[in-house]
């Protein structure tokens, strides 16, 4: 698990180490910056070097050897967006960089100040310095002066457009951005004329497929939440610096990161309830079996899934346990499931026994409903790791009446959370959990006291207590009908495993880290399977997905 911070206390914690390390630098004051802007750099080139759409532009830096011809062209232009702060000298000495690499570089100062050691280094370089801000301000006081009052800011804000200036919006026609805008160093609402830049940046970098390396932070308005609540840039990549924020991770401001690249800078996170799951927890919580194991040592799921009206939802979460790693899978469910089921794979047992981890709902109709109660109520009472989804996340009221729910997962998407939510006599729509996922997660969680995972492009585990265990995102295509019940199998596989490893007093992980790591699995198979139909992905179906799960594991453990 990998700890998150939030902007502030990712502030404080950079500007304790560099307090401590005054020496480091050689009496340079920019030298931990200089490591961040190069790290940027990087990531720039690596643009170029995938051979992105308009960026297949080979030169001598890149093909030594190499003389000018018509083969050999220049190198893509690059444009920073550099705000006041140290997030935009980041952006100043990464353009320096690349100008020295051969790359034309041009730099839009969009606030009154920026990093003055920055702004020299770049120019040195060769960069192009357009102070952006004056010209705009000049642009305006050549207008007549708007009326004043709000109709007045808002005709200002207009007024604002960069484009409408021939040499920025020449510096703009670049296809490859530095956003250096706003940093950590941000808070509040975007004040002006930084939330018309933003905005004018956005659409046109929608309209034009710009490729956009993020410094630190996507610039925009969102909160430590993840929630989004103003214009956001949309990287195509984002460097942070150090250690991971919770913007960066949290949907949906997530959703603007783009690739994430961490730059080691000698500090970490400090420990906070915001965690993200890792390849580690899932090797951490899969039994490799030894000479000794057998298929009761290596944990058994009991399952009561599927009914007459939804036979394959009941098959796919049994698909999803089998290739998890348990021992054996045991399933309780109408002839015409098993029989399916058996067809698909032999190996499961229809018969009841010991578990060490159950699952109810995918695929509950009426019919189902007493027998997948009953072997929730066990679970609960028993405390036996317990799965809950689809149909049976009604009766998890009922389930309470046993005992505490500590050790019970429920998985709604955001559909089924608003109706959980009535359960509790809280009116909290769809649209409000998608926009405050993780806010829903931590208080559907508190509400029900067992913990929840809320599914979605990335998946929010939340505790009671309201910890936050963070699912990275997988591939889109893995969003399909049936893609749910194998993720509900795999999770009840890996809680199988981890009761079975603390049974023999063996488990390293926390039940909730255990179950992160199935979800991630769930995550990766879905790529997996994607990235099978074509290198750029393809649609692919809930059985390619469980199918995907085994050579997931294995390669994680390897
Ligand atoms: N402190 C350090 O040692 C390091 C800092 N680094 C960079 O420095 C950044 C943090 O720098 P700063 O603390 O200067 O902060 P930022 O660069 O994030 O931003 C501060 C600027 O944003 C403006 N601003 C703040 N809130 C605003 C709002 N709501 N609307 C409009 N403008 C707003 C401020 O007036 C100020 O000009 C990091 O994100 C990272 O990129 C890196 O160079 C690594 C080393």
């Amino acid at each position: 698990m990998i700890f998150v911070n939030d902007r502030a206390t990712a502030r404080a914690i950079e500007a304790d180490f560099l307090a401590r390390h005054t020496e480091a630098g050689d009496g340079d004051p920019d030298w931990l910056m200089k490591r961040a802007a190069h790290a940027v750099a990087e990531a720039v080139t690596a643009l170029v070097h995938r051979g992105d759409t308009a960026l297949v532009h080979r030169s001598p830096a890149f093909s030594p050897g190499c003389v000018e011809s018509d083969d050999c062209l220049t190198l893509p232009r690059v444009c920073a967006l550099v705000g006041g702060g140290d997030n935009g000298g980041d952006a100043l000495y990464a353009l320096a960089y690349l100008a020295e690499q051969g790359f034309s570089c041009s730099a839009l100062l969009l606030a009154p100040k920026s990093h003055s050691r920055g702004r020299s280094v770049a120019l040195e370089a060769g960069v192009q310095i357009l102070d952006a801000y004056a010209l705009v301000q000049e642009k305006l006081a050549d207008q007549q002066d708007p009326a004043g009052g709000a109709d007045g800011e808002q005709a200002r804000s207009k007024l604002w457009a960069l484009t409408d200036i021939s040499n920025i919006a020449t510096a703009l026609e670049a296809p490859i951005w530095i956003d250096g805008i706003l940093g950590i160093g941000a808070s509040g609402e975007l004040r002006e004329p930084t939330r018309s830049f933003i905005e004018e940046l956005v659409q046109l970098q929608q309209a034009r497929g710009v490729k956009v390396v993020a410094v630190d932070v996507p610039s925009g308005q969102f909160s430590d939440d993840g929630e989004v609540t103003g214009p956001v840039v949309s990287a195509t990549t984002t460097v942070t610096m150090g250690l991971l924020k919770t913007p960066l991770v949290l949907p949906p401001s997530a959703y603007y990161t783009g690739t994430l690249q961490c730059v080691p800078l000698g500090f970490n996170a400090q420990e906070s309830d915001v965690r993200v799951v890792t390849d580690q927890d899932v090797a951490r919580t899969v039994i490799r079996p030894d000479w000794a194991d057998h298929k009761y040592t290596r944990g058994v799921a009991g399952l009561v899934v599927g009914s007459e009206t939804y036979p394959g939802a009941g098959a796919l979460s049994c698909l999803g346990a089998s290739y998890s790693g348990v021992g054996m899978v045991r399933l309780d469910a109408p002839d015409q499931v098993l029989d399916l089921v058996l067809t698909l794979e032999p190996g499961i047992v229809g018969v009841g026994g010991r578990i060490q981890a159950g699952l109810v709902g995918p695929g509950m109709d009426d019919d189902t409903r007493v027998n997948a109660l009953e072997l929730a109520k066990f679970c609960v009472a028993s405390h036996l790791p317990l799965i809950v989804d689809a149909g049976a996340l009604s009766f998890v009221r009922e389930m309470a009446t046993v005992g505490g729910l500590e050790r019970v997962l429920l998985t709604p998407h955001a559909g089924e959370a608003e109706a959980m939510f009535s359960q509790w006599g809280q009116k909290r729509p769809r649209w409000w959990v998608e926009q405050c996922p993780v806010e829903a997660a931590r208080l559907l969680a508190k509400l029900s006291g067992a913990n929840v995972l809320l599914k979605g492009a990335s998946c929010i585990l939340s505790t009671p207590q309201g910890e936050i265990v963070i699912v990275p995102r997988g591939s889109g295509w893995a969003g399909v009908a049936g893609s749910g019940d194998v993720l509900a199998g795999l999770l009840a596989g890996f809680a199988a495993q981890w009761g079975a490893k603390s049974e023999r007093g063996s488990s390293t992980t926390s039940l909730v880290e255990a179950l992160a790591a199935g979800a991630l699995v769930h995550a990766r198979a879905g790529e997996r399977a994607a990235s099978k139909v074509s290198v750029s992905g393809g649609p692919v179906t809930a059985i390619q997905i469980a199918k995907c799960v085994s050579s997931v594991i294995g390669e994680l453990l390897a």
